[in-house]
């Protein structure tokens, strides 16, 4: 398995830290009104709310894409700011897996997108095909690697999207809602995938039973502010904490049970 984490200085007990992220958008708009958030080393925390409630806008400002309120972010002791050496460090070390992986896929093959992160920072060569091969095998995508990305599945494609930012073997790995638009079998292997990756995890997502399987850990943001925290399974058991945050279990889905099953399963 990939040792990502074991590249990194003990020290760096907190992956990330956000204090006090305020963020408007230039017409006025605010997103964030005081954001306060810690992930471990090696934690796994689902980020949930309802439509519009601030949660792309806090991953866009986790490797400085947005930037300029108030407030601080430090990934692994570094802290996220406009200076360009900084910012390239933080884009390494903090991987985005966006929704839509098309916007993470654009050349000829999947080997060239998976290499395009590294080839940028310098790698070339045996180095460079073995964070292909590693980053491509972490997804079970190997045996497609020299096909066109526009001839593979949706769920196909958002491994792949993966694979691209797992080849940069980033500290910290910020997925949003990675099980939209997958077929349950697609949705089930991802999960399988995600599990096993030893890295810090931050994942948006409306899916509740998916965070309950994937993160130990939850926080509610609505309106811009974190109104919960704590262990997924604690908030997902609390029907009128969801209902007041617009977030909803399919039907019949008992968290507590679910999280009993999960464990006797690891
Ligand atoms: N470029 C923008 N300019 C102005 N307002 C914006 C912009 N992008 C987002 N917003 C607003 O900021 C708020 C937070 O949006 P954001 O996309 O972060 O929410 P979200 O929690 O990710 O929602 P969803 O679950 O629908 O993806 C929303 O009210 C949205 O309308």
């Amino acid at each position: 398995m990939i040792g990502y984490v074991d590249t990194l200085p003990a020290a760096d007990l907190l992956s990330l830290d956000v204090r006090g992220l305020h963020y408007s958008y230039p017409d006025g708009h605010v997103a964030l009104r005081g954001v306060d958030l810690t992930v471990p080393r090696g934690g796994r925390l689902a980020l949930l709310g309802p439509n519009g409630a601030g949660k792309t806008t806090l991953v866009l400002h986790l490797n400085g894409i947005l930037a300029g309120g108030a407030g601080t972010v430090t990934v692994g002791g570094l802290t996220v700011d406009r200076d360009r050496a900084t910012l390239a460090e933080i884009r390494r070390r903090v991987g985005i897996v966006f929704q839509d992986p098309d916007d993470q896929l654009f050349l000829p093959t999947v080997a060239e997108d998976v290499a395009f992160g590294p080839a940028n920072l310098g790698l070339r060569g045996a180095e460079l095909e073995a964070r292909v091969v590693e980053a491509l095998d972490a997804v079970g995508m190997t045996e497609h690697r020299d096909r066109a990305p526009q001839h593979l599945s949706f769920g196909q494609r958002r491994r792949v999207a993966v694979a691209t930012v797992l080849a940069m073997r980033p500290e910290i790995l910020v997925l949003d809602e990675p099980s939209s638009n997958l077929d349950p079998a697609a949705r089930r292997e991802l999960a399988a995938i995600l599990r096993r990756l030893p890295v810090t995890l931050l994942m948006v997502t409306h899916d509740l039973p998916y965070a309950l399987e994937l993160c130990d850990r939850s926080v509610i943001l609505d309106a811009g502010r974190i109104v919960a925290d704590g262990t997924t399974v604690e908030l997902l058991a609390d029907p009128e904490l969801l209902a007041r945050h617009r977030l909803e279990l399919p039907y019949g889905f008992d968290p507590t049970l679910a999280a009993r099953q999960l464990a006797t399963h690891d």
